[in-house]
């Protein structure tokens, strides 16, 4: 499937398209050239004016041969430029490419002088390890990396920085901490999720002039979610619609204790273009959130002593979510089994699109609810809710964030949107995509109840649950962008508020 998102490569989608070019006639070394060539340009229209004193570090492989054009190339600029090679018995086209750097007379040393010859350097080229990289780093190289990071120098990365493996984003051990990387020909996974993303600095991708031909047979695994992959996507109204068709969301949110969780997701939803929001919530406090939800209709469910839905609760949710298109659960219903029975009871008996999100989650970790369930289900854990669904620590999760997104949409047979600054949206058979619109100013209280509204409205308004989500991330995230530009304020000023003044613009960027 390609739907006109920006493709993003795995190692081995690299290799193939690398593979396929060579079958069409253009040999690696001239793939090499350009992408070196490339590569020193960008840095040239960069870093040129200063003319720093560079510092080239190859490894034994190919990404260090693009390493060695791109030594070639600034030293023909004019640049003081020295390298320090892991490897001097080269084969192939890495081995012309440090002859020609050695005819030039441009010095290469042993990697054992790195930390002096670090001393009066400018840049950093890491050219150490590329995508023929994974699993942890040796021990040499992990030494060369930890003296590199410690230079303090501006460092470009050369396809992807050194111990980040190319194909998850994962790093176990040492990897180089970026300004800026270059990817040759597409941006490779490890520098979209984190934690390789949060490594690589800036990216930029350098053509290299692969044509067409040569990735046609390859069906990318992931994809970038950006604006252009999703504009059209999200149905419009038409002269006939009316509140319900426009989308009628239930949102079953809040507690006793707990009552902004609900107002958010419930005004995400509205922002988000549905026609019409209903929200659940303990009867003790439907009064109070009636007076402040003017345009929703707010019902009282059935509660114990404590707050806790009683039993009675479930059938009046199962009511109400005979008259919505979508359902939305979790934000701020506490933990409990009173939570855990209505959630089962409203995961096996209502058939429409349903959203779990926060407590949701916590509540139904363990049980088989979701995977039971064949109606559309999407998931929208951060790192701990998805440990929890898992089975594993928050840690892990971190550590393996694609695995970890996939492995719940298969196991759970759904969609799973893991929150975090690369959002990711999982569903089998579907490409995971990696969202482009998240900003730190998300991390903060709330902004995740107004996700859930604004992808349960996507959902109510008949978009398909994997579109929902991606679509749901990027306008969320592009909301907190727009503020961030209005505004001028830090990013830390954020409140989750201020995202609904801008959801209307950055959906009307989808439409
Ligand atoms: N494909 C394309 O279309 C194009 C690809 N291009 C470029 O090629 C790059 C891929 O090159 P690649 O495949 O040669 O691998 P690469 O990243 O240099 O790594 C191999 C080196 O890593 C080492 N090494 C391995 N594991 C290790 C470990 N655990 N710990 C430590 N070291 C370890 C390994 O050492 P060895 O095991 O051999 O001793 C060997 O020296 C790609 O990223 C891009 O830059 C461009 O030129 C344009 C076109
Ligand atoms: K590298």
């Amino acid at each position: 499937m390609n739907d006109g998102s920006a493709r993003l490569y795995t190692s081995s989608e690299m290799s193939r398209a690398d593979g396929n070019a060579q079958e069409l006639g253009i040999p690696g070394g001239v793939l090499m050239e350009r992408a070196g060539a490339g590569m020193a340009r960008e840095i040239l229209a960069r870093f040129g004016g200063e003319r720093p004193n560079v510092l080239v570090l190859a490894g034994g492989g190919n990404n260090g041969g693009d390493g060695f054009v791109i030594a070639r190339e600034l030293h023909r600029a004019g640049h003081e430029v020295r390298v320090a090679a892991t490897k001097r018995d080269l084969s192939g086209d890495p081995k012309v490419n440090l002859d020609a750097v050695l005819n030039l007379g441009v010095p290469v040393h042993d990697p054992e002088s790195l930390k002096e010859l670090l001393e009066g350097t400018d840049l950093i080229v890491d050219a150490l390890l590329g995508t023929g990289f994974s699993g942890e780093v040796r021990e040499r190289e992990a030494a060369l990396i930890r003296t590199l990071n410690d230079a303090g120098a501006a460092t470009v990365s050369v396809d992807i920085p050194s111990g980040v493996d190319g194909s998850t984003g994962e790093v176990h051990g040492e990897a180089v901490r970026a300004d800026l990387t270059l990817c040759a020909h597409a941006v490779k996974v490890g520098c979209a999720v984190s934690p390789g993303k949060d490594h690589a600095g800036e990216v930029v991708t350098v053509g290299i002039g692969l044509p067409e031909e040569a990735e046609r047979d390859i069906e990318p695994a992931l994809v970038l979610t950006d604006a252009r992959s999703l504009r059209g996507s999200i149905p419009r109204l038409s002269g006939e619609s009316h509140k319900y068709s426009a989308g009628a969301v239930l949102v079953l949110a809040g507690s006793r204790t707990v009552t902004g969780a609900s107002v958010l997701s419930v005004e995400g939803a509205q922002r988000a273009g549905c026609g019409i929001v209903f929200l659940a919530v303990p009867e003790s406090v439907a009064p109070a959130l009636d007076l402040r939800l003017t345009e929703a209709l707010i019902y009282g469910l059935p509660e114990d002593g404590e707050g806790h839905p009683a039993p009675e609760a479930l059938e009046v949710v199962l009511e109400k979510a005979g008259r919505a298109s979508a359902v939305v659960a979790g934000p701020g219903i506490g933990i409990g089994d009173a939570q855990r029975r209505l959630l089962e009871g409203l995961l096996r008996l209502v058939e429409l699109p349903v959203l779990l999100d926060a407590d949701a989650l916590t509540n139904l970790a363990g049980t088989d609810a979701v995977a039971r369930r064949s109606a559309p289900t999407v998931l929208t854990p951060h790192a701990g809710e998805l440990g929890r669904l898992l089975g594993v620590g928050a840690g892990e999760v971190t550590a393996h964030r694609l695995r970890s997104a996939t492995e719940a949409a298969e196991r759970n047979g759904c969609t799973v949107l893991l929150k975090g600054g690369d959002t990711l949206v999982a569903q089998g058979g579907r490409p995971t995509s990696v969202n482009t619109s998240g900003t730190v100013a998300l991390a903060t209280a709330g902004t995740g109840d107004v996700l859930s509204g604004v992808i349960g409205a996507l959902l109510s308004r008949g978009m398909d649950p994997y579109e929902a989500a991606r679509a749901g991330a990027w306008a969320h995230g592009r909301a907190a962008g727009l503020w961030l530009d209005a505004t001028g304020w830090p990013a830390e000023s954020l409140i989750a508020t201020d995202l609904l003044d801008w959801l209307p613009r950055a959906i009307g960027e989808l439409l």
